[in-house]
């Protein structure tokens, strides 16, 4: 028996789809939904993302303003960007991609942001609101595992969860979506300094795998039937995407994200989520 498939690609197209009737509605009522994407430096990889963002934009009709900076911008140039996409009308969400080169402060940049606008849900007025269970933008990549897992009906409510990793785009958020009363899941989040990764795996029905660290996740560490979603993002000496999770996890788990078409286009949907509920809220 191999595992089943949680589909990110055509979960995200169904999303997109879903999508494109509430931009139409928007329209007609005179907003136009608009995604900003502030880009610095020249990364190819950032580069592909960014361009993937504006092509699910133009999919789903949301208009897009793209601003980009040299590798070379100082903390003060990329502020003004900021600032400018806070005051522009058209502009009713918007992302500053991440990593920011050395010596920018990246804190003090999304600090600077309109909460308002924030499509990645990672202001910190935004993940307070999360905290406090009042209603925010959420991060996109928890909230599209958290609605991959949804949509392919695996169990949530009373499932032990594993998170490994800590960082602030999913590692830290994902618990606090996934322990919120509508959830109601028992999580455990492990990183570098966990003692015993294995023993806590073994436990887990539903793995989330955000470590960074290619092939973590072995096979002889995954329950049967457990649902394991690959959320890393490394890269083999020919470029290929190498995820967090052991191919052969495959063999032993009920369901599994792939990586690449899995968690990917997910993240990508949810920003698209944010940015048209930005709208809504923004037309009454
Ligand atoms: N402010 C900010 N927000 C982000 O959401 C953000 C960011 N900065 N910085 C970088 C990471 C990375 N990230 C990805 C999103 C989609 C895919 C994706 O769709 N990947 C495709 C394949 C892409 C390929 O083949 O290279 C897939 O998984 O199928 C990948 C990576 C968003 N990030």
């Amino acid at each position: 028996m191999t595992a089943q498939i949680l589909d990110g690609k055509a979960t995200a197209a169904a999303i997109k789809s879903e999508l494109t009737a509430r931009v139409a509605a928007l329209k007609e009522r005179g907003v136009t939904p608009g995604l900003g994407t502030v880009l610095v430096g020249d990364d190819p990889g950032s580069q592909k993302y960014v361009a993937g963002k504006h092509r699910d934009c133009a999919q789903v009709g949301i208009a897009s303003i793209q601003r980009e900076l040299p590798a070379t911008a100082t903390q003060e140039e990329i502020e003004a960007v900021v600032r400018e996409l806070n005051e522009d009308p058209a502009c009713t969400g918007y992302i500053v991609q991440l990593p920011l080169p050395r010596g920018i402060d990246e804190n003090r940049i999304l600090e600077l942001m309109d909460p308002d606008k924030d499509a990645d849900g990672l202001h910190p007025m935004n993940l307070g609101r999360l905290v406090l269970n009042e209603p925010a933008p959420l991060p996109c990549t928890p909230n599209g595992i958290l609605t991959l897992l949804r949509r392919h009906g695996v169990e949530i409510k009373g499932a032990e969860v594993v998170v490994v990793g800590r960082g602030v785009t999913i590692g830290r958020p994902m618990p606090l979506l996934l322990t919120r009363r509508s959830e109601n899941a028992t999580v455990t989040q492990c990183h570098t300094g966990t003692r015993d990764l294995s023993a806590h795996l073994k436990r887990a029905d539903i793995v989330v795998a955000a470590a960074g660290s290619p092939h973590l996740v072995r096979p002889e560490d995954v329950k049967p039937g457990a649902a394991v979603l690959d959320v890393g993002v490394s890269r083999n000496a020919e470029g290929k995407i190498v995820g967090d999770v052991h191919p052969d996890v495959a063999e032993v788990a009920g369901w599994i994200s792939p990586n690449p078409g899995g968690v990917g286009p997910m993240t990508r949907a949810l920003l698209l989520v944010n940015v048209v509920e930005a709208a809504e809220r923004s037309a009454g």
